[in-house]
């Protein structure tokens, strides 16, 4: 059975985290990072995964490929790639989607003037032509095919319409509609869907979709009000990451359906009291997988971020606090448990055993096996010896980074070691183990303690990098609170980051320094490009 004649009672949630999300400048995935992601996406629940764009690099193929066996199986997710309008990437995109049980090839071509104009150089009559063979060229390899009028938002109605008619008379499936620069306001967006839908013959016959970017802001707002009009697929990312300011978060309009359900119940044909979800999504995952593409991607939550922010589930004043006390709906439109926030209830610190750890672990949601959760259990004693309390948040970052940020072959951090103050020059010495097992010490000068590390283990290590990003994120508040670091290097044309966590933000500087430059040394050897490591 086609989606199309599936799923209109509901909204089709359709990720691009793996193709839009990581378009954001710096969000670069590999393709074993990729696939974490994928399986994460799968047990949140989404509908589709667009896994990437496999004729874009070797790398995005081979990432694409290995989702489509290891995540596209017969009871899980449509997996998508994108394909522009042209026979080899169409052909790289069926290729890499074989091995999924539920393929889609997502084709898409500008429609605007300006793109045509400036950007593809061609009339209308020519963009008609291809989007019509080309949608037919998709159609050949699977019967799922997504079409996207790129900058449909800004494209004459008229013309937009007869491409779209002649996109589903060409096999179309799905007919999605970007709003790719951002441009649109609610109302707008309603306006365009309502002329999409009384003037493109057979519009019902398909899942008509929305893809809205973040550019003034108002990315989810437009995702929904397309929804009440009509909509029923929404392209989204986790954290809303994407290219430019990004794309509508998943955390978000899913939230919003749900939290406000009763209002868009209606829009759906159901009464107004009905309790049904209007999406698939397991949304007691969503803070997990939140965590995850953070981390992966080095793309940080701002602490305000809606659903999934450090601050979203936090009250700081005393009238709030006074109001959730007595009645926790006063201040609260949703429960911290229902994007996977436990409530707090054992207190975790230095006086604490395995299991205790090893439940509100599970609380959590992560399954370790004995050698991670020993591994975890160590750096959480070692952490509660300096902090009186240890937090969801803390607990959060230290597995993270036993489990996540370590990057398995490559260099050790062994011994890091600074001296600093107003008359001393700061001056790092490093211990590192090399990927043969050699003991490596070097010291160095720096304008500050961390760029004495960063001095110090580039020496060590000696793989050209440029320091592009650092940055030092609280976990929670007061002096004894965990620091995360996030950093990027530039090596050539690309980006690679890397992540720790610490109460010394110098000893965290220099794990996630090194953890970078293990992702950069993994990469070289996949070129077949020697490091050299100092003497
Ligand atoms: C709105 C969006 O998010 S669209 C998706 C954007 N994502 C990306 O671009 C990421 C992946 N992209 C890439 O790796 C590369 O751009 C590639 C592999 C796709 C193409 O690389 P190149 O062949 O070197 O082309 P380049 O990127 O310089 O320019 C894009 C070309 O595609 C053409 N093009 C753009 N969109 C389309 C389309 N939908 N259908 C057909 N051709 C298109 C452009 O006109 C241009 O052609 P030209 O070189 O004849 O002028
Ligand atoms: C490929 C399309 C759907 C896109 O990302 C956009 O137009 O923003
Ligand atoms: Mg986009």
């Amino acid at each position: 059975m086609s989606i199309a004649s599936q799923a209109t009672d509901r909204v089709i949630i359709f990720d691009t985290t793996l193709r839009d999300g990581e378009q954001s400048p710096g969000a670069t995935l590999n393709a074993e990072e990729k696939l974490a992601i994928a399986h994460q996406l799968a047990l949140l629940g989404v509908d589709v995964i667009e896994a990437g764009f496999a004729v874009s690099s070797p790398g995005d193929f081979q990432a694409v490929k290995t989702i489509a066996e290891q995540v596209g199986k017969a009871d899980g997710p449509i997996i998508c790639s994108l394909a522009r309008a042209t026979r080899k990437d169409i052909q790289a995109a069926a290729e890499a989607l074989q091995p999924a049980a539920h393929p889609r090839i997502h084709t898409m071509i500008s429609t605007s003037d300006i793109h045509l104009q400036y950007q593809l150089k061609k009339s209308r009559s020519e963009v008609l032509a291809i989007a019509q063979e080309m949608v037919a060229y998709a159609k050949s390899f699977v019967d799922d095919v997504e079409f996207s009028p790129m900058d449909a938002s800004r494209t004459d109605p008229e013309f937009l319409y007869q491409v779209l008619e002649t996109a589903i008379a060409s096999g179309a499936t799905t007919i999605n509609i970007p709003d790719t620069v951002g441009y649109c306001t609610p109302k707008e967006i309603g306006i365009l869907i309502q002329g999409i839908r009384e003037n493109v013959p057979h519009i019902d016959s398909v899942i008509l979709s929305i893809h809205t970017q973040n550019d003034l802001g108002l990315a989810t707002a437009n995702a929904l009000a397309a929804i009440e009009h009509g909509v029923r697929q929404v392209e989204c990312t986790i954290n809303g990451i994407g290219e430019r300011a990004g794309n509508a978060a998943l955390e978000e309009i899913v939230m919003a359906l749900q939290v406000r359900k009763h209002y868009f119940n209606p829009y759906f044909g159901r009464s107004v009291n009905s309790d049904v979800p209007l999406t698939n999504i397991k949304t007691q995952e969503i803070y997990k997988t939140s965590s995850l593409v953070s981390q992966l991607t080095g793309m940080l939550i701002q602490p305000n971020k809606a659903i999934v922010g450090a601050n979203a589930f936090a009250h700081e004043s005393g009238i709030h606090q006074d109001g959730i006390i007595k009645h926790r709906q006063t201040y609260e439109i949703m429960e911290a448990a229902s994007i996977g926030l436990p409530e707090n209830r054992i207190v975790l610190g230095k006086h604490s055993g395995r299991n205790a750890f090893r439940t509100r672990l599970k609380e959590l949601g992560f399954e370790l096996s004995e050698a991670d959760l020993n591994k975890a259990f160590n750096r959480f004693k070692e952490v509660a010896d300096k902090k009186k309390e240890i937090s969801d948040w803390d607990i959060e970052a230290l597995v993270r980074d036993e489990t996540q940020n370590q990057v398995e072959s490559g260099f050790q951090l062994e011994h890091v070691q600074v001296i600093c103050g107003d008359c001393t020059c700061p001056t790092a010495t490093i211990t590192v183990v090399t990927p043969d097992g050699k003991i490596l010490t070097d010291a160095s000068v720096g304008t500050g303690p961390v760029d004495a590390v960063y001095q110090a283990i580039n020496h060590l290590v000696q793989i050209p990098n440029q320091l592009i990003e650092f940055s030092v994120q609280s976990v929670t508040g007061g002096i004894d609170a965990l620091g995360t670091v996030t950093i990027r290097l530039a090596y050539q044309d690309r980006i690679f980051s890397g992540q720790a966590s610490d109460t010394d933000i110098v000893v965290a500087a220099a794990y996630a320094h090194l953890n970078a430059l293990n992702r950069l040394y993994r990469y070289l050897q996949t070129q077949k490009i020697p490091a050299q490591v100092s003497e």
